[in-house]
């Protein structure tokens, strides 16, 4: 191991989903094998013992790449010489909470953090939101953060994209690694769109081997609602699911995609297909050399397009509302 160890932040560290993604990213799962990773810590006050606890368990664990654990609770501390940030750590919806409500909660808690990144990260700092509403909390951060590229803000909407692929992989009767360019487009929520318009499996078109009203009554509804069918089953929301995806888009940012194919993930918009630039939104994209870029002059046809439309235009919504509360 003669590599420096990479600075990873992950907030809410003592949830669920900080549960699930610590353990792998201690064991080399983040950037690969080779790389040693440090791990910062972000909790609230009162959930710092919590993160404690996790931190003895990862001790525990004796993984070779973690070169050690330190627990904050102040985000100008945990993202000092950050290189990889983690934002999970979100203020869920409680009863009779508004939209609006939710999301001037969360604009208190990743304003803070954007400024903190924006002062103390590393340059070459990478940031995944995941904490929900994920594309607007990434908005919020990013824009209290002028001094770090555009292009490093990311949201997840790789759990939406994984969960796309295993619902075709399942009516299709092939494995996941049959697929190819399938797309999340817009906001991760009940009204993303789960593309296959130019998706493969076997070099044949999906979209000529279902029929429509399966990909509209059924794929397109089982995939956007799955959040809520996991709470509905579980009692809790995803987890373990949603730290995988999580491994997935940083793996993918920092070591490509392979030729051919491509995933999703939020990214800040360029105005390309008709997004509002500075909007953050999925799309497919690729990643090499450690960027992703949106995949480029895809036709659209209607029904995506009426779709994606619907998508941006609760983004557009959702930019508006933190607009007026003065948290972008
Ligand atoms: N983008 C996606 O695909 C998905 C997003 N999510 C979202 O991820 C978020 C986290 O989920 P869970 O881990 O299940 O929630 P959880 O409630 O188990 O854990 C959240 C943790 O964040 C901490 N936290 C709250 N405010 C914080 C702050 N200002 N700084 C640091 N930590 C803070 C809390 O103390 C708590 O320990 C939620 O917003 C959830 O909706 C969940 C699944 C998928
Ligand atoms: O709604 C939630 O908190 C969980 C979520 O985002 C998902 O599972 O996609």
């Amino acid at each position: 191991m003669t590599q420096a160890p990479v600075n990873v932040t992950v907030t809410g560290a003592a949830g669920q989903i900080g549960y699930a993604l610590l353990f792998r990213i201690a064991s080399g799962q983040l950037l690969g094998q080779d790389v040693p990773v440090k791990l910062r810590l972000l909790e609230i006050p009162q959930a710092v013992k919590a993160a404690e606890g996790t931190a003895m368990e990862l001790e525990d664990g004796a993984f070779p790449l973690l070169a050690g654990t330190d627990i904050f609770d102040d985000p100008k501390q945990a993202f000092e010489g950050t290189n990889i940030a983690l934002l999970v750590g979100a203020r869920p919806r409680s009863k009779g909470m508004e939209r609006g409500d939710l999301l001037e909660a969360n604009g208190g808690i990743f304003k803070p953090q954007g400024e903190a990144i924006n002062a103390g990260a590393a340059d070459d700092v990478k940031v995944l939101v995941v904490g929900n509403p994920a594309n607007t909390n990434a908005l919020i951060a990013r824009s209290h953060a002028p001094d770090v590229p555009a292009d490093r803000f990311t949201a997840m909407t790789r759990l939406d994209h994984n969960r796309a692929l295993a619902q075709l992989a399942k009516k299709l009767g092939v494995p996941v690694t049959e697929l190819k360019k399938v797309a999340i487009w817009g906001n991760h929520s009940a009204t993303q769109y789960p593309s296959v318009q130019h998706a493969e499996f076997g070099g044949k078109s999906i979209a000529e081997a279902v029929d429509q009203a399966w990909l509209e009554n059924d794929f397109i509804p089982t995939v956007a609602k799955r959040g809520a069918a996991i709470i509905e089953a579980r009692g809790l929301s995803s987890a373990a699911s949603a730290a995988s995806a999580a491994i997935d888009h940083v793996y993918t940012w920092v070591n490509g995609t392979p030729a051919g194919d491509w995933t999703s993930a939020a990214v800040v918009s360029d105005g390309s297909y008709g997004v509002p630039e500075g909007l953050i939104s999925s799309f497919p994209v690729t990643a090499k050399d450690g960027k992703y870029e949106i995949v480029q002059g895809l036709e659209i046809d209607e029904f995506s397009r009426t779709r994606i439309d619907a998508s941006v235009a609760e983004l557009v919504e959702e930019r508006d509302t933190v607009q007026k509360l003065g948290l972008i």
